[in-house]
């Protein structure tokens, strides 16, 4: 590079051409000889430096590349920045290590070094330095030199900028608070009267919505619409007066330079003033606090408005000392009333104690600003003013309020929800029906009460209770008749029960009851006695008379079982033994019923098996005109050859099939069989099919009938179907129309074991049977006892009356069938004839049809094969 150019590199480098340090930098590039990069310390600096002896420095490292960089010939001025200690000998001091000079000093003649050493040719860093109060800045220049004894060395100069800079000014002019400098007036007799503007920084113009020139030398009192008036003017006169320092706040409407005001909101202004005199001089301070009263007010907004009740408590004397308006709504105490009162005082008697240790302890949970409100893990309960109680979660946390210690305190009112939950909790242990205990509660409680007592060695009862014929309150006379006499049910049983004892409503119309602290089996009993008794009595349901009983199964705790499954298992078995036993009975659990339940499971099991296995049979069993003395049709009888038990009968299955709803698919199963079997018989050959009580269930019955007849071809003229008086028990309006629905079809119906039921006669009046078919019972005991000849008399002679047939059951004897055929009985049935007969051996017994039924008898007596005697 030549020394033009570094000259020309110079100058942008912002040198002012015109001082002596200029001079001397373009020195510096005209002594770099040709073939050289630096010149030398002599040729530039020995007898050219002039001026700048003062300001100058040399610069070198010590040998090494990392050595200390030193200072020698410090020029005065040079040392005045430099802040160098030690004496400045003949305009120049010794040497000084630049490392240990002030750290702003150091780390300017560092990084200019760094920079001239690494560019080779003069390098500026900007410096600054305070004298008389003013800001000078200084260019600080390294020139770097080649060295005749060593590593490069450096002639450091400063180069003051020709403008300082006021330091006040620079600071007044910075800061974002207003500043007035005022001189206090006086009047003659010495008294301060007023103040002058004698300074104001541009803050405190732009606070004051003023020109800062219009300002200064203005009066004060001249400037009213500026300053909060007098307000102002007294506490600087007072401050004047007592030489001490003030502050204050004000709020004003605002107004120009000639005293026109601002309007509304835009116009407010909301000032601090600080004053502190020194004579006659004064220094206002002023800070816009718009900001902090906007905070404040929302603060207070919040706390006014806020729809959580809120107190501001002092914290010594636990005073309310500030109420928002959600308080007084939600306690009904009056704003003043609160204010007169100890923040205790809304606490129930029994929480003030707590509550009170709640608010002390706060103070050592304060951690400073950070600190969050503190919940109260335990809820409290106030009374409102009109004595309401309600329970409440508090937050609090302590706070310095005009550097007062209070405490804001909040509640959240948690009694709807508190209600709400109990509600939740209450469903899900109650029945919704009868607002009994459900099965979980049960068992919870029983668990309970197991534990007790097992405890004090005592003993406790399990009740199982099961309503008797509500499927058929529920099927005749509607579901909500049915939920109604629920709901009627467990009145009674709470009516019955003790209040130790424990009634649960399992679900359906099942029943538990915990009979606890037992003191004697015969308590259990005595309680199923009175139990039973008290369901017995008719229940008027909506002007329904419904009859229903319980039957109950109880098992004991600790001879029965300790566990609740096991006892409620045991007294469900002994529930179901009563049922079985005739119902409105109760029974004890015994070991042996285990068995028997077991051999219940597997029948139905079984039953199931022998559906889709196709393993039931059906029997015939002729049925004889007494008049013709001829077989005119054949009942069908259902036959179960179990592959394992052989036959089983008709009674041991049919009861169970009907209770787990198989009778249905079986009884169609009979009905579509015995249908085509007859449907290849004689014409006036009929057939008799017995329907269940519980296939008048199933919506489709008639369809199936149909079905039936169209699939087998049978005249439905030729089709007798008999049902059992239960069919028409409760009123069952239903029943009766499907019942009118076959005979409409042609077919006939019969009524069968009639005489065993309560009310056989009402029956008859329902509906318009075909025929009577006197049970065998009156027939067996025919020649025993008169009543039963009586009724079978009765029976002939109704049949008689309302154009029936009737047909006598299980006839034995001549005998029998002599006397029934005195009594008019039209049909005989019995075993006297034939006993029911499968359908292979149907021909042969048919061929006999034709026969009279004295050959089918005397067959039987002489233990012949009935159709070879017939042939
Ligand atoms: N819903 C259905 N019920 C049916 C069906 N098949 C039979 N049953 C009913 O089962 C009960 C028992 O029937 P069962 O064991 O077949 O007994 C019948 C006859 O065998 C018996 N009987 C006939 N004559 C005599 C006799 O002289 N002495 C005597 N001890 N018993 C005799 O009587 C039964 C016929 O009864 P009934 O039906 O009342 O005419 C029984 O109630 C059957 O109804 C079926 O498919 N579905």
């Amino acid at each position: 590079m030549t020394g033009h150019e570094r000259e020309t590199g110079a100058a942008k480098a912002g040198l002012r051409l015109d001082n002596p340090v200029q001079h001397f930098l373009r020195r510096w590039a005209s002594e770099i000889r040709p073939g050289e990069t630096l010149p030398s310390y002599e040729s530039v600096a020995l007898g050219h430096l002039g001026r700048l002896i003062e300001m100058k420095a040399l610069a070198f490292r010590d040998a090494g590349e990392a050595g200390d960089l030193r200072l020698l010939r410090i020029g005065p001025a040079f040392a005045a920045w430099a802040d160098t200690a030690g004496d400045v000998d003949g305009g120049e001091t010794g040497a000084a290590v630049v490392s240990a000079l002030r750290r702003d000093r150091a780390r300017a003649i560092c990084e200019v070094i760094a920079r001239a050493e690494e560019s080779c040719r003069p390098e500026r860093v900007e410096t600054h330095m305070i004298v008389n109060g003013a800001i000078a800045t200084y260019d600080l220049w390294a020139l770097p030199l080649s060295n005749r004894w060593g590593p490069v060395s450096f002639i450091l100069l400063l180069d003051e900028h020709a403008a300082r800079q006021d330091l006040l000014e620079t600071m007044f002019g910075a800061t974002m608070e207003g500043m007035l400098a005022l001189q206090a007036i006086r009047d003659r007799g010495g008294k301060a009267v007023d103040f002058e503007i004698i300074a104001l920084n541009q803050a405190a113009a732009r606070l004051l919505d003023c020109e800062a020139g219009a300002l200064s030398w203005q009066r004060m009192s001249d400037l009213a619409g500026l300053f909060p008036g007098q307000d102002l003017v007294s506490a600087l006169l007072a401050c004047v007066c007592d030489g001490g320092r003030t502050h204050f706040e004000a709020t004003f409407q605002g107004a120009t330079f000639e005293g026109a005001t601002f309007e509304g909101e835009a116009g407010a202004r909301h000032l601090r003033f600080g004053v502190a005199p020194t004579g006659d001089l004064v220094s206002v301070t002023v800070s816009d606090i718009a900001d902090i009263r906007a905070r404040e007010e929302a603060l207070r907004t919040l706390f006014d408005d806020n729809p959580v009740p809120m107190w501001l408590v002092d914290k010594e004397s636990r005073q309310i000392i500030r109420v928002n308006r959600a308080a007084s709504a939600h306690y009904g105490y009056g704003p003043e009333d609160f204010l007169a009162m100890d923040v205790l005082d809304v606490a129930a008697p029994g929480d003030r104690t707590r509550m009170r240790e709640f608010l002390e302890t706060l103070s050592e949970m304060r951690s400073g600003a950070g600190q969050a409100a503190r919940p109260v893990e335990q809820s409290w309960i106030h009374v409102t003013a009109d004595g309401r109680r309600i329970e409440v979660f508090p937050y609090a946390r302590e706070l310095l309020v005009e550097r007062r210690p209070v405490i804001l305190l909040s509640v959240i009112d948690v009694t709807e929800r508190r209600k709400a939950e109990a509600r939740v909790e209450h469903m899900a242990h109650h029945d919704a029906l009868t607002d009994l205990p459900n099965r979980l509660l049960f068992r919870t409680r029983l668990e309970a009460d197991l534990v007790r007592a097992r405890r004090t060695e005592g003993a406790l009862a399990v009740l199982c209770l099961d309503l008797d014929h509500f499927k058929g309150v529920n099927d005749t006379l509607g579901h909500p008749i049915g939920d109604k006499l629920l709901q009627a049910v467990a009145e009674r049983f709470n009516r019955t029960l003790r209040e130790t004892d424990f009634v649960a409503r399992l679900g359906g119309d099942e029943f538990a009851i915990i009979q606890a602290d037992l003191d004697d089996p015969s308590d259990a009993s005595g309680l199923a006695g009175r139990l039973i008794e008290a369901i017995e009595k008719p229940f008027d349901i909506d002007g329904h008379q419904v009859a229903v009983g319980t039957s109950i199964g109880i098992a004991f705790s600790p001879l029965d079982g300790c566990e609740a499954d096991t006892l409620l298992k045991n007294a469900d078995m002994a529930l179901y033994r009563a049922k079985a036993d005739g119902r409105s009975t109760f029974r004890f659990f015994e070991p042996g019923m285990d068995a028997r339940l077991q051999a219940r499971r597997a029948l139905e099991l079984d039953l199931r098996k022998a559906l889709v296995n196709q393993e039931f049979e059906l029997y015939y069993q002729p049925l004889l005109n007494v008049a013709t003395r001829r077989v005119t049709g054949f009942e069908a009888l259902l036959r179960w050859p179990h592959p394992e038990r052989g036959m089983i009968p008709p009674d041991a299955f049919i009861p169970v099939a009907e209770e787990i709803g198989l009778i249905v698919p079986i009884g169609e199963w009979v009905l579509r069989q015995a249908c085509a079997e007859a449907a290849g018989w004689p014409e006036m050959i009929k057939i008799a099919v017995n329907l269940s009580p519980v296939q008048f269930k199933n919506k489709r019955l008639v369809e199936t009938v149909v079905e039936v007849l169209q699939e087998t071809g049978l005249d439905p003229a030729r089709l007798e179907l008999e049902i059992t008086e239960s069919v028409l028990l409760h009123g069952s309006a239903g029943n009766v129309a499907v019942l009118q629905e076959l005979k409409d079809l042609g077919i006939r119906i019969s009524m069968d074991d009639f005489g065993t039921g309560y009310s056989s006669l009402s029956y008859l009046q329902k509906f318009p049977f075909d025929k009577l078919k006197i049970d065998q019972s009156f027939v067996r005991e025919l020649s025993d006892r008169p009543e039963a000849m009586a009724i079978i008399r009765a029976v002939t002679g109704l049949g008689r009356s309302l154009q029936m047939l009737t047909t006598a059951e299980g006839v034995e004897t001549p005998e029998q069938l002599e006397r029934l055929s005195r009594e008019g009985c039209t049909e005989v049935q019995g075993y006297l004839f034939s006993e029911p007969r499968p359908a292979s051996e149907l021909a042969r017994l048919l061929a006999c049809g034709t026969q009279p039924f004295e050959r089918l008898a005397k067959a039987r007596e002489t233990g012949e094969e009935e159709m070879e005697a017939v042939a």
